[in-house]
């Protein structure tokens, strides 16, 4: 059976993404969500998503890393899937959609997606310069000097096998301050290795940033695969709501896939 597909990428976190309103996809599939996201054996991405109907809702977003598990929520993901939802006619400039971490609201402004994450309940301090918390997805957030030279795989991949986050691991984040700028690096679970971005780890090191000290309720953010900003508010009880996550997401082609359901 041939299936249209789109490719697409958020600061260089790639996905594909296929328009799966009429369940042309096997959404139990795993083996072929993981086929697809090799980038040897098959498209090559970050992260496959599947664009659903949801009564009540724009949209649903199922997300798989690219090892072929469905996962937890994907910030990059989520403003790709947004783009792609406009592009094909299912929003217009504003958005409510589903994703497994509750319902999300989202518009696009001059071309960037500014898509609201989830109210952040609490952030733990797990040394003086290292956090743990949930955006959607966990996330392990260390600040560090000379990130360029940072060993963001190795420390990272131990990080996220070590006891303490077992059995579902973390994503690890490295991040530090340069000027006005939040540098973030992220190696993400389910992909295994270092991404060129990722949406949630970087407003999880927003949130720590400010915690911290470093960085303003508002802050800008640089990865490898380009910027970003994060907004948020920060409530006397310690919890975060408001929380946007902003920046570009873009069409990169389209084409068709072969699989056998
Ligand atoms: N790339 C994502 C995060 C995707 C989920 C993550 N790999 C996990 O399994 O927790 C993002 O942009 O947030």
């Amino acid at each position: 059976m041939k299936i249209p597909f789109y490719k697409y990428q958020g600061t260089g976190n790639d996905f594909i993404i296929i328009d799966n309103r009429s369940n042309i996809f096997d959404r139990e599939r795993r083996d072929i969500v993981a086929q697809l996201c090799d980038r040897r054996f098959g498209i090559g991405a970050d992260g496959f998503i599947l664009l659903q109907n949801k009564e009540g809702y724009d949209f649903e977003m199922v997300y798989y890393n690219a090892d072929g598990n469905e996962s937890t929520m994907c910030g990059n993901g989520g403003r790709c899937i947004v783009q792609f939802a406009q592009d094909i006619g299912v929003m217009n400039l504003t958005t409510h959609f589903l994703a497994v971490d509750g319902v999300h609201y989202a518009f696009i402004k001059e071309k960037l997606v500014n898509l609201q994450m989830m109210n952040v309940a609490g952030i733990d301090t797990l040394a003086d310069d290292t956090f743990f918390l949930n955006t959607g997805s966990p996330h392990y957030v260390k600040k560090v000097e000379k990130i360029e030279q940072f060993p963001v795989f190795e420390t990272g991949k131990s990080i996220r096998y070590s006891d303490t986050f077992a059995p579902g691991g973390t994503n690890v984040n490295f991040m530090e301050m340069q000027d006005n700028w939040l540098f973030v690096r992220t190696y993400e679970r389910g992909v295994e290795n270092e991404t060129y971005s990722c949406g949630t780890g970087v407003t999880a090191a927003a949130i720590a940033a400010e915690k911290l000290g470093i960085a303003p309720q508002y802050v800008l953010i640089k990865t490898l695969g380009g910027e970003l900003e994060v907004t948020f508010i920060k409530k006397s009880d310690g919890s975060y709501k408001d929380v946007f996550l902003i920046g570009p997401a873009k069409r990169v082609f389209t084409g068709e896939i072969e699989v056998d359901f």
